[in-house]
Formats: structure tokens, C-alpha cells, sequence
């Protein structure tokens, strides 16, 4: 048990009422931050009749106090559930009982690209060809279904055993109910600050101005800058300095990067979020088209660096 974990007001088998089906808590998989600065939890879980294994995320209902929390799981549920694509996580059921909200999800066993992240640092330009695209195909079935994420980060992108990305939580995630529509949920903001650092947040998001699909190209450029390059783009030991940095679109991009690369993440890190190229317009780039694509990545990647002669 690890020490993070007391898991004391989750009991060892969870009943799910309306499907009748069991579930045994298994490890401790982490925990992430949500609305209300209090923590939900991830554990593996198996249903003892199937031996299907699940990563069961779990909402304790002491942290919704106010009515909009419980409003803000019920948005995140209604949006995975209707998600269904090869790069989206799996969403396979949820329920409640007394002390929480239970959601069961695909399990994915490499975890996520974080710990890939800081395994490795930076990758070579095949692997990040390989990841980036699976992600702008898993975000180009949200944003075709009018869906932004708001929150692609690497901790979110799961790896399953065969090395596919899966893209998880929609905790912030936003249906857009027109064409044009600017969301500016404030409270989203306080969420984001509150929550640690503001991993990759576009500007608009920090100047409280409207934003739309255009904040998950921001965040693909981050990803793809922190893939080729090791390190985020607007790091900075201070979350002050780096809010000014991410506003003033302050980065370096290093010699070492190949032109493609360095034009296509300035093409994305732009402060306009009109001048951001749009997802269907990213998969064409020739970053894409020019340059080797592996179909597909042997384990060992999750620790040493592939060789592609
Ligand atoms: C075998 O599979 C895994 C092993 C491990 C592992 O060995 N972790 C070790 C880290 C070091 N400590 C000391 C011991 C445990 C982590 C993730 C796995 N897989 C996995 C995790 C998944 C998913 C699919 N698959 C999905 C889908 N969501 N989560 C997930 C994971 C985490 Cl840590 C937190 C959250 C999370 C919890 C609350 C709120 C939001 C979130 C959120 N980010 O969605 C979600």
C-alpha cells in the first residue's frame, strides 16, 4: 500500500448497482487534482466475475460541497462516454455509492507520457512523429464532435501495452453547443491555477479572453516542443514568470531542431489563437509527410532511444 494511498473510505470491493458487477481494488495507480483542489484517486480494478482489468478513477462526494462540482463530474462523465476512437481512453461505465463516484476506464499499462517523459527526456523525431500523430488524430474525433479538451497534457496521454496513445481526462473538457462559440469559464481559469502548475495554457485562457478548439493546438505545441526538446516550452522555477512568458510568447527553440519542427511548433505556439493552424491542417504538415514514421514502437522506447537505420 503505497504511503499516499490511506484508501480507507474506499472499500476493497466495489459493487456497481446497476450492472451487479464486482470489483476488486487492486493497486494504487496515483491521484490528480480536481475542481475543488481536493484529489480523486485511480486504482486498478477487477471485475472478479470477467477478470477484466479496469483503471478505476474514484471522486469522493466529501469534496462536492457546492452544487457545482457534483454539475462538473456529471459534464465530464456525459462527454467521455460518448467518445468512442481508437486514441480517445475507453470509457466503460460509472456509478455512485454513498462516499463516491466511481468511473471505470480502459486501462492502460505503460501509464502515461509523463513517466515516459521523464524516463527519457527528449525523444527522437520518428517517436514524436509516431506520438503527435495519434494525438492529433484522437483530438481531431473531439474537435469533429465539438469537443475541447483544455487539458492535453502528457500526464493525460495513457500507453497501452502496444504502445498506442490514448487520450484521458475530460475533467475540463468543454462541448461547444455553436459554430463560433467562445467559452470564458472563469471558474475553469481558478481550476487551472489552482491546481499546480499551468502545464501548457494558452494565452488567451490566462488573459480570460474567449477560447475555443484553438487552446488544444497551444497544448499540442507544447507537447511536441517538450518531446523533441526534453523540457517545456515557458518553464520557469516561478508561476509568475512563467504566466508572463506563456502571455509574452516567450520561448527558445534550440539550433539542434530540424526546420520543419521548429516552423511547426511556432506555427502552433502562436499568441493569435486565429493564426494557429487548425488539427486537419496539423496531420498534412510535412513534419508529417517529409519525415520517417514508424508504425509502430517496440517497448524498449519507454526507456532507451530507438535506433530507425
Ligand atoms: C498499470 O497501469 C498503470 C500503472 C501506474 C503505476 O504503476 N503508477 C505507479 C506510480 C508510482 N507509485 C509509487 C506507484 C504506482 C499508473 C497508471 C497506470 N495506468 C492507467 C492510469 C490511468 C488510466 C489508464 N491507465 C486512466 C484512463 N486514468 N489513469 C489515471 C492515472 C493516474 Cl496516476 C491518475 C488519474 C487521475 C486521478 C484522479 C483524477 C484525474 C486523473 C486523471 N489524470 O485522469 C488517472
Amino acid at each position: 500500500m503505497s504511503k499516499m494511498d490511506d484508501g480507507k473510505e474506499i472499500p476493497d470491493f466495489i459493487v456497481d448497482p446497476g450492472t451487479r458487477t464486482t470489483y476488486k481494488k487492486g493497486r494504487f495507480f496515483g491521484k490528480a487534482c480536481t475542481y475543488t483542489g481536493g484529489f480523486a484517486k485511480c486504482y486498478e480494478i477487477t471485475d472478479v466475475k470477467s477478470g477484466a482489468v479496469y483503471a478505476g478513477k474514484i471522486v469522493p462526494k466529501k469534496l462536492m460541497t457546492k452544487h457545482n462540482q457534483r454539475e462538473k463530474i456529471t459534464q465530464e462523465i456525459a462527454i467521455h462516454r460518448s467518445m468512442n476512437h481508437k486514441h480517445i481512453v475507453g470509457f466503460h461505465g460509472f456509478f455512485e455509492d454513498d462516499l463516491n463516484i466511481y468511473i471505470v476506464l480502459e486501462l492502460c499499462r505503460k501509464r502515461s507520457m509523463m513517466e515516459l517523459h521523464k524516463r527519457r527526456k527528449a525523444l527522437t523525431e520518428p517517436e514524436t512523429r509516431y506520438y503527435l500523430r495519434q494525438i492529433l488524430l484522437g483530438v481531431l474525433y473531439l474537435h469533429e464532435h465539438h469537443i475541447i479538451h483544455r487539458d492535453l497534457k502528457l500526464g493525460n496521454l495513457f500507453l497501452n501495452d502496444d504502445m498506442e496513445v490514448k487520450i484521458g481526462d475530460f475533467g475540463l473538457a468543454a462541448k461547444l453547443e455553436f459554430d463560433g462559440e467562445r467559452k470564458k469559464k472563469k471558474e475553469f481559469f481558478y481550476f487551472r491555477t489552482l491546481c499546480g502548475t499551468p502545464n501548457y495554457i494558452a494565452p488567451e485562457i490566462l488573459q480570460k479572453r474567449g477560447h475555443s478548439y484553438e487552446v488544444d493546438v497551444w497544448s499540442i505545441g507544447c507537447i511536441m516542443y517538450t518531446l523533441l526538446v526534453g523540457k517545456p516550452p515557458f518553464e520557469t522555477n516561478s508561476l509568475k514568470e512563467t504566466y508572463g512568458r506563456i502571455k509574452r510568447c516567450e520561448y527558445v527553440l534550440p539550433p539542434f531542431l530540424k526546420k520543419s519542427a521548429s516552423v511547426l511548433i511556432s506555427k502552433m505556439l502562436q499568441p493569435d489563437p486565429k493564426a494557429r493552424p487548425r488539427v486537419e491542417e496539423l496531420l498534412s504538415n510535412s513534419f508529417f509527410t517529409s519525415g520517417y514514421l514508424p508504425p509502430q514502437l517496440p517497448v524498449s522506447c519507454l526507456t532507451t532511444a530507438p535506433r530507425f537505420d
